[in-house]
């Protein structure tokens, strides 16, 4: 049995889908002797307060980081920087700075040359999530059984390592280590490019004429469904992933267009084979997800919530 992670204040700021849930996952591990949660939007934060699902609740990211032994920050990719810089100047000598940004090389970046020498900054990415955003679609169990990728700088403090690990496990989470580069390029294939295709495919349907448009409402099947609970994820989040992943987004885009070309060349020339392979492999995929139970826990936590 390990020792249970404990800091006696931690601040989160950005009182969203991920700060909400990362603050009821650590009061549920009963991680911090303090839980401060800031969001600069006021009625954000006075949803979170009614929650309460944390000790103290200001507008004020400098206030909620002062004294803080660890602060995660839970803001859209972009707004990253403007936080490092608001708090920058109170942060306490040792203090352990993370976020839960869904992209890795751009935000470490963006923060390292805010932040003084003396704090450790070690970035991380939970793995899930719903396509909902606020403070009331945010849950205690979103990181139960999920990855939490922390991508540490070369030269980490292995102790603060260490106790992040720890505090992600607490919350419920496996924890992977990787550099932040390869990071960006997984994700650009497993999250980024899909949400991309999910936005493209509705907002086509969406230009149809009327008449055909509202019939893709009326009908839409399985698929379509789908990819709709996709594409109403968050603008501004998924704006600042598009812009802060862009070489590997592009790459991955390229190598898929490719791959869209072949397909379409095959239905073109009737070659059956060429679609019932490539479909045949796809559903061996799905397979090994199910085995690694990897399989629509996100999906249904999303489908849980609006209901
Ligand atoms: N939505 C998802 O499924 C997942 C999101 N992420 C990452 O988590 C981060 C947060 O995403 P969500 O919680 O979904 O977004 P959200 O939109 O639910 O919450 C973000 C909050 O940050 C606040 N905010 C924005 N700029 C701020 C600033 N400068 N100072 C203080 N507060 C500020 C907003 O008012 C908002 O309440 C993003 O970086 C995203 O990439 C990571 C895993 C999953
Ligand atoms: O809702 C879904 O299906 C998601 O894919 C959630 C999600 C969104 C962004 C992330 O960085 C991680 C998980």
């Amino acid at each position: 049995m390990t020792d249970k992670v404990h800091f006696d204040r931690i601040a989160i700021i950005g009182a969203g889908l991920i700060g909400s849930s990362v603050a009821r996952a650590v009061m549920r591990a009963g991680a911090a002797g303090t839980l401060v949660v800031s969001d600069r939007d006021e009625a954000v934060l006075s949803e979170a307060e009614k929650l309460g699902f944390a000790h103290e609740f200001t507008v004020n990211a400098r206030e909620a980081a002062q004294d803080a032994d660890l602060v995660v920050i839970a803001v859209p990719v972009g707004a990253m920087a403007s936080v490092g810089v608001t708090i920058a100047p109170v942060l306490k000598a040792g203090a352990i700075v993370t976020d839960v940004g869904s992209v890795k090389e751009g935000v470490f970046k963006a923060l390292e040359p805010l932040l003084p020498g003396n704090v450790h900054l070690i970035p991380g990415h939970p793995v899930a999530g719903t396509e909902q955003s606020g403070p009331s679609a945010g849950f205690a169990s979103l990181f139960d059984g999920r990855w939490c990728i922390i991508t540490p700088p070369q030269g980490v403090d292995e102790g603060a390592l260490e106790k992040l690990t720890k505090l992600w496990e607490a919350m419920g989470s496996k924890v992977e280590i990787m550099t932040a580069q390869h990071h960006d390029l997984v994700l650009a294939i497993t999250s980024h490019v899909p949400h991309l295709i999910a936005y493209n495919i509705v907002g086509t349907a969406s230009d149809l004429e009327e008449v055909t448009r509202s019939e893709v409402i009326k009908y839409s099947a399985g698929g379509f469904r789908d990819f709709t609970r996709i594409a109403a994820s968050d603008p501004t989040m998924w704006r600042d992933v598009f812009l802060n992943n862009k070489d590997a987004v592009l790459e991955m885009l390229g190598r898929f267009s490719e791959d869209l070309t072949a397909l379409q060349r095959a239905i073109r020339w009737g070659d059956g084979d060429a679609l019932f392979d490539l479909f045949t492999r796809t559903r061996d995929i799905r397979r090994r997800i199910i085995d690694a139970g990897q399989d629509e826990e996100a999906a249904d936590f999303g489908r849980h919530h609006e209901e």
